[in-house]
């Protein structure tokens, strides 16, 4: 493979034209959008438009005349076609880890009499950070499940599960659930589904009404490009939204919040899963972001996101693996999300090594250099270039040097 076939691939993608929607620093090949997404062109006019017109000018009136109060709904609805998900069934607000301990609240107060939590050691920590804390407040078992070791998942599942709570894309091995499945032997144990789209939402092509879905969420900031601390988005299934019980009973999931009544009434829809007031500038800036998918296949996204990433898998076999570098991820596409760690010895150094060429991917403990395809805006050269400076940092030990291997707090 040569960089002018990567070049025909670009000249072939029907997506290509979506980069100019993005305001990409130049000379950065930008792996990390499984992280932080990049900034979209007409967030910065947004967000001035937002401080200096409606906040400064209009005020408090701003809640009726420009919006604000709709905000949920309306990034909700954005946000529904790139899911797989009916009208109506997805709202924004709240840290995915917040929303997440909200959701599996609701889950096991659905399944009264069932004390069991299924969910994965490998998941992203702050899921299993949650689940346990869940488990403690409910009196919850939590049930430790992990696919490499026990691919069917029945081998985990029986009366006592309430619900069964996954990352779809797992962070560091990129490993992907089939959602309709896993959705089915959930559901035939008479437990609850609940999906963390955090590393699929914007890069894979989800289907959440057509796995039968219960209960998702998802960050705003990483394949949405909504920003740092983006608020984070909900789904709950048609069947569930005038029954589903959340703990954090706020005044912007009442029925009327401004009737200002005494005693709480949840919204007859999404809406109730709302808690406190809209974080308004951050969804405003994820309104705007979410502007880069317009018109966009989701279907289209994913078919280049796998190109992309079988480009880098040979290129990296080509001319990475004489170092010792191993790729962690699963081959077949089905099993495979928007990523690809390579696993080596010296993974911190590399990867600082490469934003030192302005090649930005990230460090994942304990010995893995993650990069994420991001379909909107990456060039298939991008991929070939990248991996060009992964070899030269590699042949001239950049990744050993001192300077490279002092770890920062984040990584
Ligand atoms: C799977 C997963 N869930 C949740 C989070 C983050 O949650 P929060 O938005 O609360 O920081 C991340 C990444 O930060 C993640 O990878
Ligand atoms: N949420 C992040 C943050 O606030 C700072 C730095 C990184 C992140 C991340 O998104 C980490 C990410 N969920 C991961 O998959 O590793």
């Amino acid at each position: 493979m040569d960089r002018a076939s990567a070049e025909a691939l670009d000249c072939d993608d029907p997506l290509r034209h979506l980069r100019d929607r993005f305001e990409l620093p130049d000379g950065v090949i930008y792996l990390d959008g499984n992280s932080l997404g990049p900034l979209p062109r007409g967030v910065e006019e947004r967000v001035g438009r937002l401080v200096a017109q409606e906040w400064r000018d209009d005020l408090i009136t701003s809640w009726n005349t420009h919006g604000w109060y709709d905000l949920p709904a309306t990034v909700g609805a954005k946000l529904e076609p790139l899911l797989g998900a009916a009208p109506g069934t997805v709202t924004v607000g709240d840290s995915t880890s917040v929303a997440l301990f909200k959701l599996l609240v609701a889950a096991a107060r659905s399944r009264p009499g069932r004390g069991v939590v299924v969910t994965e050691p490998g998941n992203f920590p702050t899921d299993s950070y949650v689940v346990d804390g869940v488990a403690r407040l409910l009196g919850l078992t939590v049930r430790w499940w992990s696919a490499p070791d026990t691919p069917d998942i029945h081998a985990v599942l029986d009366d006592d599960v309430a619900v069964v709570s996954l990352c779809h894309v797992d962070y560091r091995l990129g490993r992907m659930h089939d959602g309709a499945t896993v959705t089915a032997a959930a559901h035939t144990a008479g437990a609850v589904m609940l999906w963390d789209l955090c590393h699929s939402a914007g890069a894979v092509d989800v289907d959440l009404a057509g796995w039968d879905a219960d209960l998702a969420v998802g960050c705003g900031y990483k394949y949405l490009n909504g920003g740092p601390g983006a608020p984070a988005f909900v789904y709950v299934a048609p069947r569930l939204l005038d029954v589903v019980d959340q703990p954090i009973t706020g005044w912007f999931g009442h029925a009327e919040p401004f009737a200002l009544e005494r005693s709480y009434r949840p919204a007859a829809d999404v809406r109730r899963m709302l808690s406190g007031t809209t974080p308004v500038v951050g969804a405003a800036v994820l309104d705007a972001a979410l502007d880069a998918f317009d018109g966009v296949s989701m279907v289209e996204v994913r078919r280049k996101s796998l190109a992309m990433s079988d480009l880098f898998l040979s290129l990296a076999a080509e001319r990475l693996a004489a170092y010792g570098v191993v790729p962690e991820v699963p081959r077949e596409h089905a099993a495979r999300g928007s990523q690809v760690c390579l696993r080596l010895p010296g993974a911190y150094g590399f990867v600082q090594a490469l934003i030192g060429r302005r090649v930005i991917g990230d460090f994942r403990e304990p010995d893995l250099a993650r990069f994420g395809f991001a379909p909107l805006y990456l060039r298939f050269t991008d991929v070939y270039d990248a991996v060009e400076h992964m070899e030269a940092v590699l042949a001239r030990r950049e990744h050993e040097r001192p300077e490279n291997v002092v770890r920062a707090a984040v990584t």
